[in-house]
């Protein structure tokens, strides 16, 4: 790992009001960095991992729509003692003023929260969003925004063509200054080097601190709310605004057959199993295991899981899981499942506090959390039926089952109000 140039300070606001509406029905009661992800994480978890192992520790997390569950989890997984540390992630609603009754926007978000920079006097600040699935060593980042004497440093890589009316294109010059920023357009030009490709923003940003505060104070003035839509396209015309080439971000402890600068928006349905398909194998493109650069989450006590007979392959387990007598396979099966005998699970994403009754058979499907599945249940095989059964189906095929009845859990020990908290 590299020395930090300087001793910059560095505060971090992680922007987490996101509705993720192509994400519904699993948005339908919490927001987009919320929703659980792989055997035992939550979107949120990943930019939280990546600023802490960076040592970025003062954390900011904006919420807004539906942040209940997010801030049960923030309470629950990233709480650290105060004997260890003053700060660290700190939840921040809209505060309700007269003038602003919520968040207008990414910008309005944190020109409402600049107050928060008084106490830390950071050197910098990080702006970063909450929704994907990726490492990244932020260090390097601020090194290189310091190396350039930026004002702005914005994270990018490249996307294919038909993908940049998600995303924030950038022009830059050889040495990576922007000199082009266009928020969503319909279409853009390739890269330079790549006619498939256009250099597209990761959403994460690094600002001297002065220069944030009078660019937001600028914006309000005009009435303009959004990063990617006003203040980005406005900075990169006048300040030094730099792009930070993802793919040279170095993570310690990445294996060699994981891929190079592997990020994913998981904006989608589809893409979010997609990214679950990622971490399966016995070489993932994306590894959950590195020690050297952790993904912290819940700090669940239950025991591990455990196989009563079963014909299991490329499959994981979330703790405290009991599989009897079933088949599954290429399948993540979150904490305290329940699979009873009998049972078929293929290509699926099976959500904590499940219950898949006996002989249910289920194939390319999601199942949210606190879902108790019948006997002899199928799902996924016809998708007429699954749709009668109320089910959402994707495009893709891929059937999703939204959050059930939180009251239920799969295994004994909360009716009675015992169990293990996460
Ligand atoms: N009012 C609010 N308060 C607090 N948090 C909020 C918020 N509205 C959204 N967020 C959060 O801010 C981040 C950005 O979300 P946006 O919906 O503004 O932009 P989007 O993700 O589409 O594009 C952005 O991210 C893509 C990369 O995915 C870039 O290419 C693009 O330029 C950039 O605008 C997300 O983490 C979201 O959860």
């Amino acid at each position: 790992m590299f020395e930090r140039r300087g001793r910059e300070k560095v505060m971090a606001f992680v922007m987490a009001g996101g509705e993720g509406s192509r994400l519904r029905p699993l948005t339908a009661d919490r927001c987009k960095p919320a929703v659980p992800f792989g055997s035992r994480y939550r979107i949120v978890d990943f930019v939280l991992s990546n600023l802490a192992n960076s040592d970025i520790r003062s954390i900011y997390l904006l919420v807004q729509y539906m942040p209940q569950s997010l801030i049960e989890h923030i309470r629950k997984a990233w709480t650290v003692s105060p004997l260890f540390s003053e700060q660290f992630v700190t939840v921040v609603p809209p505060q309700m003023t007269k003038e602003h009754m919520h968040f207008g926007g990414t910008a309005d978000a944190v020109y409402q929260s600049l107050n928060l920079m008084n106490m830390h006097r950071p050197d910098l600040v990080a702006v970063f969003g909450a929704d994907h699935i990726y490492r990244m060593d932020v260090r390097q980042m601020v090194r290189f925004h310091c190396e350039n004497e930026a004002d702005v440093t914005v994270a990018a890589l490249p996307v294919p063509l038909d993908q940049v009316s998600n995303f924030g294109i950038i022009e830059t010059d050889s040495s990576g200054r922007i000199h082009g920023f266009q928020e969503k357009p319909a279409q853009a030009k390739p890269m330079p080097n790549d006619s498939q490709r256009a250099y597209a923003s990761m959403g994460n940003y690094l600002f001297r601190a002065d220069m944030l505060r009078e660019a937001l104070e600028e914006a309000h003035q005009r009435d303009e709310t959004d990063f990617g839509h006003h203040v980005l396209p406005r900075l990169s015309k006048t300040h030094r605004v730099f792009a930070y080439d993802f793919s040279t971000n170095v993570v310690p402890g990445t294996k060699p057959y994981e891929e190079a600068g592997y990020w994913r928006d998981v904006g989608t349905l589809d893409t979010y199993f997609a990214a679950h398909m990622d971490v399966l194998g016995t070489e993932p493109c994306f590894d959950a295991f590195n020690p050297q650069w952790p993904i912290y989450s819940s700090h669940y006590q239950g025991p591990t899981a455990r196989v009563i007979r079963g014909d299991l392959d490329n499959v994981l387990l979330g703790a405290a899981t009991i599989v009897s007598d079933a088949t599954i396979r290429n399948s993540l099966l979150r904490r305290e499942v329940v699979v009873e005998p009998g049972a078929v699970i293929e290509d699926c994403v099976i959500m904590d506090y499940v219950r898949i009754g006996a002989g249910a058979r289920l194939r390319h499907a999601i199942i949210d959390r606190h879902n108790k599945i019948a006997p002899g249940t199928q799902i996924g095989y016809d998708h007429e039926r699954d749709r009668a059964a109320g089910y959402h189906v994707t495009e893709g095929g891929l059937v999703v089952l939204p959050l059930g009845d939180v009251r239920y859990y799969a295994r004994e020990g909360y009716r009675d109000g015992g169990g293990y908290s996460e």
